[in-house]
């Protein structure tokens, strides 16, 4: 259990406590703001494994019981925020693994895109697929330059749920979807930009952590439960879609990664990753 102990009289440089709840996902919660920056720390790349996803997934569930004021999502990782799903899990997967996998995927979305504090996603470096789906599950997105961002599906055979749509729906115009999504864009941080994937542009990562804490700073005066009772009324349909239709959701997942044409893609891609240093 994550404990806010909010000493005001904290030096700023010192204020922030670490609180590791698991090597995987590490906690620090500013005793003054009481504002939680959560790294993923799951080298080299912040693969989500069912281990990884169940970590961030208890870590938020901490921070809603400790009634945290603002969330600032991070890496470890010098040049990547997240590449997604764990790639190794998905290629001739073991069945219950791969099901374990995207119970575990459906309810950390479900626990961040309907948190009910600010939200913010850190970009120090790459945010691919699964972990572009938890950048825009947050309230607000800063990023590095010379990092890329998107969902690349349509391009590794597979196709995006209803609720990851949603995601999406709600931070780009229309168009920008069926472009983005079709065509399993990825795209540079001032592309994202300019289409609004990404909302400022940080030169650091300890600047993409300042631009979050000034963004979260403008919800001070906002009540809490003023704002998560808003924050349900505009997300809280896609996420009851989800929730009554979980078990179809899951073996539409499981179906599309067990076709033989996306098993054979995964391969191939695997080894491209590897022979990337050759
Ligand atoms: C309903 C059915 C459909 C369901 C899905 C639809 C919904 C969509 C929503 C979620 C999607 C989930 C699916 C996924 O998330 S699948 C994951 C897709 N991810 C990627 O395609 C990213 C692949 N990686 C990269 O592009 C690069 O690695 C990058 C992140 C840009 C970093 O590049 P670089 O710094 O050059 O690092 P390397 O490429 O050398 O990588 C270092 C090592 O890490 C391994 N690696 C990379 N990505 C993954 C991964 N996702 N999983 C496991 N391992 C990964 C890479 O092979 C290197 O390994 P090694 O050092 O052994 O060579």
């Amino acid at each position: 259990m994550i404990s806010f102990l909010m000493r005001r009289t904290i030096p700023r440089c010192r204020a922030y406590s670490s609180q590791t709840t698991s090597e995987l996902t590490k906690v620090e919660v500013n005793e003054k703001t009481g504002v939680a920056v959560v790294t993923l720390n799951r080298p080299p790349v912040n693969g989500l494994n069912v281990a990884a996803l169940r970590s961030l997934e208890k870590v938020i569930g901490d921070l809603e019981t400790n009634k945290c004021k603002g969330l600032i999502l991070s890496s470890s990782s010098k040049n990547i925020f997240c590449a997604g799903l764990d790639l190794t899990e998905i290629y001739k997967p073991d069945q219950e693994k791969l099901k374990s996998l995207w119970t575990a995927f459906q309810d950390l979305w479900i626990k961040l895109y309907g948190a009910s504090f600010p939200t913010t996603a850190a970009l120090n470096g790459h945010a691919i697929a699964g972990g572009c789906v938890l950048a825009l599950s947050c309230d607000y997105r800063v990023m590095v330059p010379n990092s890329s961002i998107g969902l690349n599906e349509t391009e590794l055979g597979i196709s995006p749920t209803a609720w990851i749509i949603a995601s999406m729906q709600n931070v780009l115009s229309k168009r920008s979807v069926e472009l983005a999504l079709l065509q399993g864009r990825i795209y540079k941080t001032n592309q994202a930009l300019e289409i609004g994937l990404i909302d400022e542009i940080a030169n650091d990562k300890d600047e993409t952590i300042k631009k979050c804490e000034e963004f979260i700073a403008k919800y001070s005066r906002v009540q809490s439960l003023a704002f998560s009772l808003t924050k349900r009324e505009l997300r809280g349909k896609a996420i009851s879609e989800l929730t009554s239709n979980r078990q179809g959701d899951l073996q539409f997942f499981v179906d599309s990664i067990n076709n033989p044409s996306v098993q054979k893609f995964l391969e191939k891609y695997l080894q491209s990753l590897k022979s990337k240093k050759n």
